[in-house]
């Protein structure tokens, strides 16, 4: 069984072949950084995360590189409004994205190349093109020729003749010195005040697309294989990081395209500029656990769309409580069942994970994600697991004992964490405050409430119902005096 992925070049799913056997180079456009990340941020990256995680899990070395956009127009602008120098607006928010993505449970990428630490290779990088042919001087701004590359739109399948004819017809207007509509900036000179650097063209600023062909060709080298970002970088982020490579160092920039699709607020993509967004820390802050945020992008595959309703959280989080009671089962019921170690088992190691790569829920699971990392199939594996598991601790609080055996429970309860943690979803035993109590314990303060029921102490019987409670137990009383619980 292969893994297929969706490539956006060819437009067509296809089966995954690294340049190098066994090692996967992967490239991922990072953020602006002049304001806190919102709830679009959040899915392209916990989506890059999912895929980085999978591959490893198949086996893969994988390096993975992820940059900052430290100068931009936005930046500056952000910088004056505020009147705090652009190197602290951008130090701040490199730090809370690097805050928020920890606490989504986003590993740390193997690399953060800043586009300010690379302008020498910038600046030659477009001299390069320029001795090519392929880009040109205007009054200090330097531009790509578009016309010059013939296979020029053929990431976003569009024909530069029909995109011509919808530009903005402003060349030779006085208000650009492009050659062509589409000619898109490599250097910008800088205006009095601006941050700038030194180049053969005098003091100005490198464009937004060629910090991204500089430094993945500084990091990972001229070709890669997957090069990821959002829907929206195809054209022209994408388009044009292309045109430059590929031009400057005559190899396919990146073997696979993958682009997710966006996090919608009625109909409209969650965004900055437009100001119709939630920010993650702002739904963290509120109490919104992290890892609904993850289940509420995963359950969707990676390409479509999704919206952001409070529905939709609330769901996200009523099925986190089914996956969450699935990932304590051992840390709440291992010991009653005999497992030894059950709290210390790690499940870090890559080799424990390949353990149960033979159950047939991994199988499934592996299916799932083979084909393009349908993230919400391989969900759907998880909680069959999860919901075996809480039937048979609803044998076991009730009954006494389990139908499968503490073996296979404990075998199934390994291959629900061990998966899970692919998708990067865990559960910290540290915060299940109600694995503090052992079922013993709780079912002899429901036997203490019940004799002080009998004995008319009704406060008393409220009082051990409330003090469970604030633990995380609920208890449901049924007809016939009988007492059933449940963790929150
Ligand atoms: N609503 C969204 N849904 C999914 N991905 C998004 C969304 N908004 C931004 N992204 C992705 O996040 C990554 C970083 O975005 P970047 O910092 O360039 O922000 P941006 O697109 O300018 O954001 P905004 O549109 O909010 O101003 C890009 O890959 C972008 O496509
Ligand atoms: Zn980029």
């Amino acid at each position: 069984m292969s893994l297929t992925l969706y490539n956006s070049l060819t437009r067509q799913k296809e089966p995954f072949e690294p340049l190098e056997a066994g090692r996967v180079k992967i490239y991922c456009c990072g953020v602006t950084v002049y304001d806190f990340c919102h709830l679009g941020h959040a899915r392209s990256y916990i989506v890059w995360d999912t895929v980085r995680r999978y591959l490893m899990w198949r086996g893969y070395r994988v390096t993975y590189v992820q940059n900052f956009t430290d100068i931009d127009d936005k930046i500056i602008r952000r910088s004056q409004a505020d009147n705090i120098p652009w190197e602290q607006i951008t130090e701040t928010y490199i730090q809370a994205y690097l805050d928020d993505m920890r606490r989504l449970n986003i590993q740390d990428a193997d690399r953060y190349p800043h586009a300010t630490q690379v302008i020498p290779q910038i600046v030659q990088f477009i001299e390069q093109l320029i001795a090519k042919g392929y880009a040109y001087e205007a009054n200090g701004d330097v531009y790509y020729a578009v016309e010059r590359f013939p296979s020029y739109g053929k990431l976003s399948g569009r024909k530069l003749d029909q995109m011509e004819a919808g530009a903005s017809g402003r060349v030779g207007d006085g208000e650009t010195k492009k050659r062509h509509p589409l000619d898109f900036a490599l250097w910008k000179s800088a205006k009095p005040g601006e941050p700038s650097w030194d180049s053969p063209w005098g003091k100005g600023r490198p464009g937004w697309h060629i910090e991204c062909s500089v430094m993945v060709k500084e990091e990972l080298g001229d070709s890669i294989d997957i090069h990821m970002g959002g829907q929206d970088l195809t054209f022209p982020h994408h388009e044009n990081e292309i045109a430059q490579s590929e031009a400057a160092l005559a190899a396919p920039l990146s073997r696979y395209w993958l682009h997710n699709g966006f996090v919608n607020i009625s109909g409209e993509k969650m965004s900055k500029s437009l100001g119709n967004f939630t920010t993650i820390r702002q739904m963290l802050d509120a109490g919104i656990e992290p890892m609904v945020l993850r289940l509420f992008v995963l359950q969707a595959q990676y390409r479509k769309p999704i919206d952001f309703t409070d529905g939709a959280i609330a769901s996200a989080q009523n099925s986190w409580s089914t996956l969450k009671d699935g990932l304590l089962f051992g840390h709440r019921h291992g010991k009653t069942l005999g497992w030894v170690d059950a709290a210390e088992a790690d499940f870090g190691d890559p080799a424990a994970m390949r353990i149960e790569a033979d159950s047939s829920a991994a199988s499934q699971f592996q299916s799932a994600m083979d084909d393009d990392f349908n993230t919400s199939a391989a969900l759907a594996v998880l909680f069959e697991l999860a919901k075996d598991l809480q039937k048979e601790r609803n044998r076991l609080v009730h009954d006494g004992e389990t139908q499968t055996d503490a073996n296979t429970l404990r075998q199934q309860w390994q291959t629900l964490t061990v998966l899970a943690q692919v998708l990067g979803l865990e559960a910290s035993p540290d915060q299940d405050a109600t694995a503090t109590l052992s079922d013993e314990v709780i079912e002899a303060k429901i036997q203490e409430r019940k004799a002080a029921k009998q004995s008319k102490s009704f406060a008393e019987a409220d009082r051990i119902r409330d003090e469970l409670k604030a633990l995380g137990i609920i208890l449901i009383d049924k007809p016939g005096g009988v007492t059933e619980w449940r963790r929150e």
